[in-house]
């Protein structure tokens, strides 16, 4: 499925910390087992550390072996538990932190997570000088440097299934849904889940909305008969109040719109093929990453190659969305 790098070893480990932070995502547990299976067919020790930074502040590690992470591959959610952990923001907490992982003498680090979690991870290695590896893991798809994430592809699958099944009715009863779909401020999750659904209309954070003109352009492809139901995605990230008041705008046209909002399903579930293959790579590859001499990336995927990125650059800079795919998401609807 990816070119894999050839890396060498040089730096030697013998015990290191795994950890999931952020939302969860679907794929987390067949990383975690990717890194530990890793880790350990190459004479290293492995801790798991619970509920994210959190965890690491409160000392929670476990050893971890092979048959810790056994039967999880196919598992949604993380069984070390995540968590949002404010107190990571602070440099004092994080040192703290560095001293519980060389009391225990655990060389080294690997996070997988968000963007966020991913930049507090560059901000460890930075102030203490332990390696640290990056995992790209969040339903959202918006870290910088890398085309895709672990839950991604199943987030996606679970936003259409649910919109296959509002579509039915929608039709039946010649109605229009406003359909939301998580990605916090990014568009990404939105624009794909919108272009697979064939939904009418996608409004993403990264392009101005006119609400009136959108209201207008529904209705009047209803009343042309052209258009008597419809699904319109509209990403979490948006001004708030922003599907209200289409449906208010869509209401004073005579129509009779009904918001769905999709919610934490999009985080939940059993992840896909792809996300497994994805996440056993990247888990396994991150051990090999380290044992190389690399640290302070994060492992991801461009061009149908696993590859590594600063993670200096997911905080320098916001991955985009490919206006040209907008275009196309446009062209299908007409
Ligand atoms: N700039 C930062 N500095 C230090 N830690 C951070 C930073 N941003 C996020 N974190 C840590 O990572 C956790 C998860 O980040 P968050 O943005 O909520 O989710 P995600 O990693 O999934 O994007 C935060 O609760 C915090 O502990
Ligand atoms: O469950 P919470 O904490 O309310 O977070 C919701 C957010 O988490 C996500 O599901 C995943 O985002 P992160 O990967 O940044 O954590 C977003 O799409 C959503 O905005
Ligand atoms: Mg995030």
């Amino acid at each position: 499925m990816y070119t894999l790098p050839s890396l060498e070893a040089t730096r030697s480990i013998s015990s290191l910390a795994v950890l999931t932070s952020g939302g969860d995502a679907p794929g987390m547990n067949a990383a975690i087992r990717g890194v530990v299976r890793s880790a350990l067919s190459q004479g290293i020790e492995v801790y798991g550390i619970r509920r994210g930074y959190s965890g690491l502040l409160q000392n929670d590690m476990i050893p971890l072996n092979s048959a810790s992470v056994s039967n999880i591959v196919q598992r949604g959610g993380t069984f070390l538990k995540s968590a949002r952990c404010p107190e990571f923001h602070d440099s004092d907490n994080r040192r703290r932190a560095a001293e519980l992982l060389k009391q225990r003498n655990i060389d080294a680090l690997i996070v997988i997570g968000g963007d966020g979690s991913l930049s507090g991870a560059h901000l460890f290695e930075e102030e203490t000088g332990i390696p640290v590896i990056g995992l790209p893991g969040t339903i959202d798809n918006d870290i910088f440097g890398t085309e895709d994430t672990i839950g991604f592809d199943t987030a996606m699958n679970t936003a259409l299934d649910a919109i296959d099944r509002i579509r039915d009715t929608a039709d039946s009863h010649e109605r229009h849904f406003l359909v939301e779909v998580m990605g916090r401020n990014s568009g990404f999750l939105a624009t794909h889940v919108g272009i697979a659904a064939g939904a009418e209309m996608i409004l993403v954070p990264e392009y101005a909305i006119n609400i009136e003109e959108i209201a207008l352009q529904l209705a009047a492809s209803h009343r042309a008969g052209t258009g008597s139901s419809g699904i319109i995605v509209v990403a979490e990230g948006n001004e708030p109040n922003l599907t209200a008041g289409i449906a208010q705008q869509l209401q004073q046209q005579g129509l009779t719109p009904h918001i769905s909002i999709l919610g934490h399903i999009q985080r939940g579930g059993r992840p896909s093929g792809h996300d497994r293959v994805l996440a056993s790579c990247l888990g396994a590859v991150a051990v090999d990453y380290l044992l190389a001499g690399y640290s302070d990336i994060m492992v991801g995927v461009s061009n149908g190659c696993v590859v590594d990125v600063p993670l200096d650059d997911l905080i320098r800079y916001r991955k985009g969305l490919d206006p040209e795919l907008l275009k196309i998401a446009l062209q299908l609807h007409k």
